[in-house]
């Protein structure tokens, strides 16, 4: 088979002519736009704007068309650890068990996902990457944009001939996963808010940046959408809002890679987004998407084809040469194919294990082919490297606090939309506190009953604040984790860190301070003390609640599942709670156990509190005989339980200690997850 001289990676061949094809429609929107005509050139679906104000700042979209643009892949090899093989050596066992002859033989060491894989793609280009499920697809794609993690990938990935790195790739190439994460109860509008702000240059105003997307949803045909939820979304208008996101910054991505945008989306979806997709191609764009199956009429729409089997080529090049390639090194073979064969029934054939196609075969004939020698040349060859080296944009970030901002803006919106949630939750704790204050309203320090009971509740407003404090932010990390890595290269991760805790603030004010304000209306929590007291009661609870949110933070920052937070902190709960001062005094605690104290928070609020109520208490009855137990003060109650009201000063500043102690390892806990694993 010979198409050198017309193929795709010929330098006077069509990939040349598509790349100047994209120009030559820059160059032509360009007049369009200065003469005011309407272009039209892809026919767009009703309802969608073409061209237009994209830049939302009265320049429009093409009067900076991208610079010319290729990707490249050369040898692309991509290697896992098998985890498979025969007994329960899969995964983490495999590593700390030895293997036993009886689970079988040792299984392979390694497992091969990429098979040296090379390959092209100019701007202008709309390339197809098909082949059955788990031929690679998705791996391939992630590789050549440098967005894999944890698995060995070797080989090299260049932009315009030159080498590029994940961090250049990351500015210059949008990605849109299959499964694409966002905070679900934003709006169509409101997530591109705000991933303008934390994309776009911060020298854009406002007003630019809510045209800008205005201006984009219009174009992508989403307008009925700027208002409805992200959850809302059918799944093809969900595609388009990702890939929206992907345009926002002008002059946009060089190079737009999209894993499976039309999976299960019907006919008419598939189409939208393929018909969005091919005028980013025609607009100088190169546009690479992993389509599993495309029907005929959707795969006119793309230029150039690259079929995978099990990891190796079967073909990359122009679509209309892919079928005289694979009628002629596939004909003979158990498929049958012959020149008339539709491509389409031969993808299809491709794609279907039962077939039991000899693809091996075909591979072999196209990696032995002219054109596998051209797509390695080709990133090399004069033309390529004649273009200018790709940099990345120059883009001004916005600030910090401006991160810190947005993030608290998103917040306060996501908790707007749940405030069914946050209202039953405040009508629970309600409820308890009405509950306790109906339990210890007789409560009288005229007896040692008395006393008791003014201890005990003492104890349950401690631990009804820290427990309710910790565990509702347990959560918080793991539930958001897929939406943080998405997002861990647009915003730091202390600016996150920072607003989740902010954003924890309002609910450990309000919540104790109604708690204790429902408890105070029928038992005088102040033994007497007035309002200084009440005051200092709501401080410490105050510094508590927070306290304890740090330590849910840092607990759900550390792991990935919330199953296992809660496992974990089960331990350590009892042995702070332990060493509070509440089932024994902290003086008959042996010294390995009484040190914890100075980590619990239910230590230090608990002698706290104690302090704050039993020091206003200089006189308590003992009226029962004589002879029997007795505390005839605060203070005795005090050294009863082990607590010192000099330690005021002591636990307010171990408690502040403690919250900052443990914010520091959950922020350490969110930077070590944002290096481990990158945006995908
Ligand atoms: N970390 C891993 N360890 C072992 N095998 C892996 C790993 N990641 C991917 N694979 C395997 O690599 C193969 C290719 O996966 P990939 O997701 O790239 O396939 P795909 O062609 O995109 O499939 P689909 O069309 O179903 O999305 C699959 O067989 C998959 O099971």
């Amino acid at each position: 088979m010979e198409w050198s001289r017309a193929g795709p990676l010929n330098s006077a061949g069509r990939r040349g002519s598509v790349s100047d094809n994209g120009r030559r429609v820059c160059a032509e929107q360009l007049e369009a736009e200065r003469s005011g005509a309407v272009l039209t050139r892809s026919s767009p679906p009703e309802g969608m704007v073409v061209d237009g104000d994209l830049d939302g700042t009265g320049a429009g979209a093409f009067l900076r068309p991208p610079p010319a643009v290729t990707l490249s892949w050369r040898h692309i090899r991509v290697r896992v650890p098998d985890g498979g093989g025969p007994g329960p050596g899969n995964g983490v066992a495999r590593r700390w068990l030895p293997t036993p002859s009886w689970w079988g033989p040792a299984a392979a060491k390694e497992k091969v996902l990429i098979h040296d894989v090379s390959g092209s793609v100019d701007g202008g280009t709309f390339l197809a990457v098909t082949g059955a499920s788990g031929t690679g697809k998705t791996t391939l794609l992630a590789a050549i944009t440098k967005r894999l993690q944890g698995k060995s990938v070797t080989g090299d990935v260049l932009l315009n001939g030159r080498p590029a790195s994940a961090a250049l790739l990351t500015r210059v190439c949008g990605f849109v996963p299959q499964q694409d994460v966002a905070t679900e109860t934003l709006t169509a509008a409101e997530h591109l808010s705000f991933m303008a702000a934390v994309r776009m240059d911060a020298r854009v105003s406002a007003g630019a940046r809510r045209r800008r997307v205005l201006a984009l949803l219009a174009h992508l045909g989403l307008s009925a959408c700027e208002h409805t939820r992200l959850s809302q979304l059918s799944g093809g208008e969900r595609r388009r809002v990702a890939l929206a996101v992907q345009l926002l910054v002008q002059p946009g991505p060089l190079v737009l890679a999209l894993d499976e945008p039309c999976s299960g989306l019907d006919a008419e979806g598939s189409r939208l987004v393929l018909e969005a997709l091919r005028r980013e191609a025609d607009r100088g764009r190169a546009v690479l998407c992993t389509v599993h199956q495309a029907a005929p009429d959707m795969l006119r729409l793309f230029s150039d084809i690259l079929v995978l089997a099990a990891g190796r080529v079967v073909f990359h090049g122009p679509l209309d040469k892919a079928q005289p390639f694979l009628a002629e090194s596939g004909g003979g073979g158990p498929a049958g194919w012959t020149p008339s064969t539709p491509l389409n029934s031969m993808l299809q054939q491709l794609n279907d294990p039962g077939a039991h196609l000899d693809t091996a075969r075909v591979c072999a004939a196209f990696a032995y082919s002219g054109h596998a020698r051209l797509l390695e040349d080709y990133p090399t060859s004069e033309e390529v490297l004649a273009r200018a080296a790709i940099r990345a944009p120059d883009i001004k970030h916005i600030s910090w606090i401006g991160e810190v901002s947005w993030i608290l803006w998103r917040e306060a919106v996501d908790g707007r939309r749940n405030k069914s949630r946050i209202l039953a939750q405040l009508a629970m704790f309600m409820l308890t506190a009405t509950i306790m204050s109906l339990a210890f309203m007789e409560v009288s320090l005229s007896s040692l009953a008395g006393v008791q009971s003014a201890r005990g509740l003492l104890y349950i407003i401690v631990s009804e604040v820290v427990f309710t404090h910790s565990y509702a932010v347990f959560h918080t990390f793991p539930a958001e984790l897929p939406v943080f890595l998405r997002e861990a290269h647009l915003y730091s991760s202390s600016a996150y860190y920072v607003a989740k805790v902010l954003s924890t603030v309002p609910r450990a004010l309000l919540e104790p301070a109604l708690f204790v304000s429902v408890i105070q209306s029928r038992v005088d929590l102040t033994a007497g003390g007035g309002f200084t007291t009440f005051a200092s009661l709501l401080g410490v609870l105050f510094l508590a609640a927070l306290t304890a949110s740090a330590y849910g933070c840092m607990l759900s920052a550390q792991f990935q599942s919330h199953g296992i937070v809660l496992a974990v902190t089960q331990p350590i709960d009892f042995v702070t709670v332990l060493v509070a001062g509440i089932f024994n005094t902290i003086r008959s605690l042996p010294v390995y156990v009484s040190w914890a104290r100075f980590v619990s928070v239910f230590y230090y609020c608990h002698e706290l509190l104690s302090i704050v109520y039993w020091r206003n208490v200089p006189h308590i009855d003992c009226p029962g005989p004589a002879g029997s137990p007795c505390l005839s003060s605060g203070q005795e109650v005090l050294e009863e339980l082990g607590f010192d009201a000099a330690h005021l000063t002591r636990d307010l500043a171990g408690m502040a200690a403690l919250m900052l102690g443990l914010h520091a390892l959950g922020y350490l806990g969110v930077l070590r997850r944002s290096r481990q694993q990158a945006a995908y």
